[in-house]
């Protein structure tokens, strides 16, 4: 499941220039535990099931029609968003099947506008799939694309919790946690199976053909699938307590969606993608974080930016390959460093920046910097906004007006990025 790679916490919490992103969520009643085990991403151990295992129990489900809302804090339900009326024709922009508590039902049908439609790009069909060699299928621009501008938009075909629960209750005595992983995968598959089930067969089969990369860890396929291709949401749907302004839920309470196009973009740690969900339409947005070409891959950041070449491979392992980006294929302890201290060293400068704006000298300290930052790939993080505003703020001040008609209008693209997150 791949991780909001621009909701670094380290990112939101230190600079004070730009107001404060929010993610303000009611908070749910604590109630008391349920007999429920949940299963993180990562990487699992293929241990087997216990040969005493009874896994033939049925699987168990609220099922949610229309605008039902009323349910307890702990009802998982199993529901179409938007509900769809069979009387009437399907909604053009699809619907999501959700496997999701019923406070978030509520939270989805309370949320202002819903359901819109999902917004438009500026034209059609402005990426299409092709096969990449040693990639599988990925996703191309087929126009030239500037920084911030939408690129597509979709409903998820699923969405789910990250970790998903499943009844814990006839799980035998003594069992390893590995093998407790190995039933809790096979549980929740079932009810997995079933929210496919009430897909369209349309949807159900884009479903199915996408990409595995757990096949031989005792994953079930949906789960399998999900665990590749889920994108986290966790900054409009969790459940539980509601995260700090500007904060985001934590993996454990936040859902993830699956999609038809944007989960056939490809990896790389120098990003030209990033995604972000809507409520209102119930949809994601897929937004070009720097100018692409005509022809070029469009790629998403699974993992986290501001670390090592090799924390990175890592981090990317239970995905089944090893990244050749060039950040990784070039990577030096230099560039390493470049992206630890990426965060802590542009709070930094912009901090010192902002106190003297003519300083010419700082000026070209700051586009000596950008360079690296820019040939690192890290111009695609939230925070690169910063740098772009002070480098923009100082060649004004300094009277080189051509020369800030660029950072200005990056700063200008930035703004509205941010605004989707
Ligand atoms: C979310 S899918 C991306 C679309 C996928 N390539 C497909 O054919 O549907 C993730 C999977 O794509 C492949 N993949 C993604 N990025 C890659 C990269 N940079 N290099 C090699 N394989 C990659 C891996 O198999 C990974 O498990």
């Amino acid at each position: 499941m791949k991780r909001g790679f621009l909701n670094s916490s380290k990112a939101k919490a230190k600079l004070a220039l730009p107001e404060p992103l929010s993610a303000k969520e009611e908070t749910p009643k604590s109630n008391k535990e349920s007999p429920l085990g949940t299963l993180p991403f990562g990487k699992v151990k293929d241990a087997g099931i216990p040969d005493d295992y009874d896994g033939s129990s049925k699987f168990q489900c609220n099922e949610s029609h229309g605008r039902r809302t009323d349910y307890g804090p702990n009802e998982v339900v199993y529901t179409t968003i938007p509900s769809q009326d069979m009387s009437k024709p399907a909604d053009p922009d699809g619907h999501s099947e959700c496997v999701i508590s019923g406070l978030i039902k509520a939270k989805i049908f309370n949320t202002p506008g819903y359901p819109c439609a999902i917004p438009k790009p500026r034209r059609p069909n402005m990426c299409v799939i092709k096969p990449v060699a040693d990639m599988g299928l990925g996703v191309f621009a087929t126009c030239d694309i500037k920084v911030g501008e939408l690129i597509f938009s979709e409903r998820p075909l699923l969405v789910t919790r990250r970790a998903m629960a499943a009844p814990t209750a006839h799980i035998p005595r003594g069992c390893s946690p590995e093998k407790v992983k190995q039933i809790l995968m096979f549980e929740i598959e079932k009810g997995l199976q079933y929210a496919a089930s009430r897909m369209s067969d349309e949807r159900r089969t884009a479903l199915m053909a996408l990409a595995n990369s757990h096949k031989e860890d005792g994953s079930g396929p949906i789960l399998g699938i999900i665990r590749t291709n889920g994108f986290s949401i966790a900054s409009k749907l969790g459940d539980g307590p509601a995260p700090a302004p500007g904060q985001i839920y934590p993996p454990e309470r936040a859902y993830g969606a699956v999609c038809d196009l944007g989960s056939r973009i490809n990896h790389s740690c120098m990003p030209n993608v990033m995604s972000s969900f809507a409520l209102s339409s119930f949809s994601m947005q897929f937004t070009a974080l720097r100018e692409i070409k005509a022809g070029e891959q469009l790629f998403y950041c699974y993992g986290g930016m501001f670390q090592s070449a090799a924390d990175r491979q890592k981090e990317l392992a239970p995905y089944g390959f090893e990244c050749k980006c060039a950040a990784c294929v070039n990577a030096t302890p230099a560039r390493d460093k470049l992206r630890i201290e990426f965060e802590d060293r542009v709070t930094f400068l912009v901090r010192e920046g902002i106190r003297n704006t003519s300083d010419r000298n700082f000026l070209n300290r700051m586009l000596q910097y950008e360079k690296e930052v820019v040939a690192e790939g890290l111009d695609s993080q939230r925070i690169y906004r910063f740098m772009v505003a002070l480098i923009g703020t100082m060649q004004t001040t300094l009277g080189m007006h051509r020369e800030a008609k660029r950072y200005l209008e990056l700063e200008k693209a930035w703004k509205e990025i941010v605004k989707q997150l």
